[in-house]
């Protein structure tokens, strides 16, 4: 028998879940057999859903191993900036962070999510200002239907990370990550600033895009009807770049050419995109694509998105780069700074956000 509608109240079913302070893992370890109503996503979304055509294209990988001679660093600058403007997404290898640091990371992840749900409690919160929290969907009370993760965000934005800081269960896996990744970060900067007939140091240390960082470290649980659910909405990134760590499971698409396309996982791989600030920046050269994650009824699947937000304190003003030359090629975006630009993003159901929000 149906339960009449008027018995459920949406508001308070995200409460209910809000509160528990549980996550999704906590619907798991509950018991649930059954998608709760807040997953279900609309009727007329499932419905676009099988009408949407997959394709079996690859993003590219770029190798970014040999960079001793001129040539083979050339090589590399026109691999990724032909990358950026045709896919905004493409994976790296032999990016010069160890596998084992990787694997620590995943299993890190994995430690927080999976410990005893009253300590994880203590770090619930929906305070954006805190440097270390742990959430359930971050547009919980904004979406239309609930994304099946959990979430742990680690903010770098205003100031640095000290070890000590993260939560001791996965402390030191995530600490040497971060470091490891930052680093990453600077580097593709400058191929990047490259690929974009600029100085090597423009995007790192002029832009200072590598300076703000947040990492989101999130779990998605496996799913008892994963298709009327989505692991994450599609969206574009409120960031530079992301570079994502994802685990063997699969599951994360990115939109190409109307398709959605499979993001394999490639073991020791990692995947990098452009952000809606590179694009506002490149004046839409370079491409902040849509991407989503599809729920799964295998799993848990656990992977690690870092952001790069750039100068935040004190606070940058970015834009078209003028150097790029308007002439041609008019300023299609206002400046903006990276504070207003995520406090939009935070104000918006995660699908609507984007470049668009602040096109001239
Ligand atoms: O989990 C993933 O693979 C993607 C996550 C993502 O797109 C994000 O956090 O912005
Ligand atoms: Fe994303």
């Amino acid at each position: 028998m149906s339960i009449p509608d008027q018995e459920y109240n949406r508001e308070d079913e995200l409460k209910a879940f809000d509160d528990s302070k549980a996550g999704v893992k906590g619907l798991l370890d509950a018991g649930i057999k059954n998608v709760p109503k807040i997953f279900i996503r609309p009727p007329e979304e499932l419905v676009e859903e099988l009408n949407t055509i997959m394709s079996d294209l690859q993003v590219p990988v770029i190798d970014l191993g040999a960079t001793e001679t001129e040539n083979q660093r050339k090589k590399i600058v026109d691999q990724l900036g032909q990358a950026s403007e045709e896919w905004g997404f493409f994976q790296v290898v032999n990016h010069g962070i160890p596998v084992s640091v990787l694997d620590e990371m995943i299993s890190s992840i994995r430690l927080f999510h999976e410990q005893d749900v009253e300590m994880k409690k203590e770090l619930y919160s929906r305070d954006r200002l805190r440097k270390v929290r742990y959430e359930s969907n971050l547009d919980l009370y904004r979406s239309t239907s609930a994304n099946w993760r959990d979430t742990l965000n680690i903010s770098m934005v205003i100031s640095d990370i000290e070890a000590q800081e993260l939560p001791q269960v996965c402390r030191d896996g995530v600490f040497e990550y971060i470091n490891h990744v930052s680093k990453l970060g600077e580097h593709l900067f400058e191929f990047l600033s490259e690929a974009l007939g600029l100085a090597p140091d423009y995007l790192g240390s002029r832009m200072e895009c590598g300076r703000g960082r947040h990492i989101v470290c999130h779990y998605y649980p496996p799913c008892p009807e994963p298709e009327l659910t989505i692991g994450s909405t599609k969206h574009t990134d409120p960031a530079f770049i992301t570079i994502l760590l994802q685990d063997h499971i699969g599951g994360l698409q990115v939109l190409h050419q109307n398709q959605w396309i499979d993001v394999q996982p490639i073991p020791a791989a990692l995947i990098v995109n452009i952000g809606d600030f590179l694009q506002i920046l490149s004046n839409d050269k370079f491409r902040s694509v849509k991407h989503r994650v599809i729920a799964n009824d295998i799993g848990p699947r656990i992977s690690a998105a870092c952001f790069f937000m750039g100068g935040v304190v004190p606070p940058k003003i970015y834009g078209p780069i003028k150097e790029l030359g308007y002439e041609r090629n008019p300023s299609r975006y206002k400046d903006f700074v990276v504070t207003d630009y995520v406090a939009k993003f935070h104000s918006v159901p995660l699908e609507l956000s984007g470049v668009h929000l602040f096109k001239l």
